[in-house]
């Protein structure tokens, strides 16, 4: 089961990286703050429009006024959703690639947990679209825009500023007290959020052998379980944004009822006491047209609230991956020099490989043997940077090694195989292969019958899983993929497992082949492929 094991970090860490994370400002806030004047405009093209209807002045200028006001809302309003869906997809790309390459780079050994990375990648990383196109520019909007709408209702009438401005304080206490409660009902949804899609990525991995040990009822109850407690999760955050919404609006309505009851009253001369201002039928509208523009940009916020909170859950998950290192780009040749090397992985007591010395000169052939389990892989993911070099040195052409990656051709144990065709799959390490080459490690790896049986040839499409291939198919398409990257160094792991004496035979004449002229390292157990070697390495008990 994949969990969130660091702890949270502190709130000022988690909105110093927010912001990092959602970069320069890109004029959203700009945009809703000339919302907010055109509304102004807006209003004064309503009140004038009334008053030029009672008989004072021609009408026309302010209907265009009104209309030209409203059509710019309408643009205003659209260049900032657009602006601010284009930074959110830059921002989310970033941090894609940036969880992709901390799992890339993960430290040799570290395992990886495709649940978690499916969770950082899609889901945190989905989780800052709203924060960056709505939250934030709304944030700011809101800081400045109602101070706009109130000093333009103060000059209009000062008492109904001062009643828009009174109906704040309480708003804002209560809009405090129910963020506080959203916050942490938010960040129990997302976890709850993170345990499902992370349950369910892990479980369709190892759906065969959930099939297999016949588990799927237990395995469908507790996806059930993990869904059922995202949904109640769900339920509360809905509940507290309920009501932060019905305070939002009842101090929303408040304000603008006080407003028109008292510009009705003090038109009327209704009013209870001495009127503390004289208000003419203009100001009035303007006033009134404009009371709820005061509270337009607090529901913008409101209504992006919820953002915010998945944004500081998700920054949880993401602010600890680490920055990648750059890979330095060094030209790597034989020989191949291993110094008392021990492999050790994180979380074993004992290494894997202690004391390994071992010199492989250019074009030399080396076939590591050894009991299962003596470290034959864990050399190979070594030089490959894939297991960790605990205590030792390796050197390449004098130069000291972090990694052969780049540099060597590597068919793996399990080789790794791509939803694509089987092209594509042998293509992986050398996308500019042309037809000849595709075609010469085709038939040198023997999966010419393979392909002639099947229905497209190379085009023929295939799972990531590689299903429909045999264990011995598999290992011949990451040979052939190996054989075509004209690297110097060959490492090849088992090449020969899973293969009947003939089928053997005839791959460790390609074998031979290919090695000619490469520095090739090869782990096995099978005697006839090591007799191929220029020298045989043993490891573990049979050393
Ligand atoms: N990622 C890992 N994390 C922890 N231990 C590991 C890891 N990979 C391998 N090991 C351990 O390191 C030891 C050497 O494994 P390795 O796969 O290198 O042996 P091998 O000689 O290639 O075995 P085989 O012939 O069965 O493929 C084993 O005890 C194995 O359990």
């Amino acid at each position: 089961m994949t969990t969130i094991a660091h702890a949270p970090p502190t709130r000022k860490a988690r909105n110093r990286w927010l912001n990092d994370a959602a970069g320069r400002r890109d004029g959203v806030a700009g945009l809703l703050l000339l919302d907010t004047l055109a509304a102004i405009g807006f209003a004064a093209g309503v009140a004038g429009g009334v008053t030029a209807v009672m008989g004072q002045g021609a009408v026309w200028p302010w209907a265009v006024l009104m209309l030209g006001m409203g059509a710019l809302r309408g643009v205003f309003a659209t260049l900032a959703l657009r602006r601010g869906a284009v930074r959110a997809g830059a921002v989310k790309r970033a941090q894609r690639l940036r969880a992709v390459a901390a799992t890339l780079r993960r430290k040799p050994g570290a395992p990886i947990d495709s649940g978690l990375l499916a969770s950082q990648a899609v889901d945190a990383v989905e989780a800052l679209d709203g924060y960056v196109a709505r939250f934030l520019p709304a944030r700011r909007a809101a800081a400045i825009a109602p101070m706009l709408v109130l000093v333009a209702t103060a000059c209009a009438s000062w008492v109904a500023a001062v009643l828009l401005a009174g109906t704040l304080l309480p708003f804002v206490a209560a809009m405090i007290l129910a963020g506080g409660a959203a916050a942490d009902e938010s960040r129990r949804q997302f976890v709850a959020l993170h345990r499902l899609s992370a349950r369910f990525a892990d479980r369709v991995r190892s759906l065969p052998v959930v099939l297999a040990f016949r588990a799927e009822t237990r395995e469908t109850e507790a996806i059930g379980a993990a869904a059922l407690e995202l949904a109640e999760r769900t339920m509360r955050v809905l509940r507290v944004a309920f009501l932060s919404s019905a305070a939002l609006e009842f101090f929303a309505a408040l304000s603008v009822a006080l407003v028109a009851v008292y510009c009705g009253f003090a038109l009327l001369g209704l009013l209870p006491f001495a009127a503390p201002e004289t208000l003419t039928l203009a100001q009035a509208f303007f006033v009134l047209a404009l009371a709820p523009e005061f509270y337009a940009p607090m529901r913008r916020l409101a209504a992006a609230y919820h953002d915010k909170q998945a944004a500081e859950t998700a920054a949880d998950t993401l602010m600890p991956l680490t920055e990648p290192e750059p890979v330095p780009l060094v030209r790597v040749t034989a020989p191949l020099i291993l110094r008392d090397v021990a492999i050790r992985y994180p979380g074993s007591d004992a290494p894997a490989v202690s004391h390994l010395s071992l010199r492989i000169d250019a074009g030399e052939t080396v076939a590591l043997l050894g009991p299962s389990g003596s470290g034959k892989t864990s050399v190979l993911h070594m030089l490959l940077g894939l297991a960790p070099l605990s205590a030792g040195t390796v050197e390449a052409g004098g130069v000291p090694l972090t990694s052969l990656a780049g540099h060597a051709s590597w068919a793996g144990q399990h080789p790794l195989l791509i939803a694509g065709t089987i092209r594509d799959n042998l293509t992986l390490a050398h996308p500019r292969a042309d037809q000849l080459a595709i075609q010469r490690a085709v038939a040198a790896a023997g999966l010419g019958p393979m392909l002639a049986a099947r229905p497209g040839g190379l085009g023929a499409t295939l799972d990531a899983r590689g299903s429909g291939l045999s264990g011995g198919e598999r290992r011949r398409i990451a040979l052939a993929r190996a054989l075509l990257n004209p690297a110097p160094f060959l490492l090849l792991d088992e090449p020969t497992a899973h293969l009947d004496a003939a089928a053997e035979a005839a791959l460790i004449a390609t074998i031979a082949r290919a090695a000619k002229g490469r520095t090739t390292l090869i782990a096995t157990h099978s005697p006839a492929l090591a007799a191929i070697a220029t020298r045989v390495v043993h490891l573990g008990h049979a050393a």
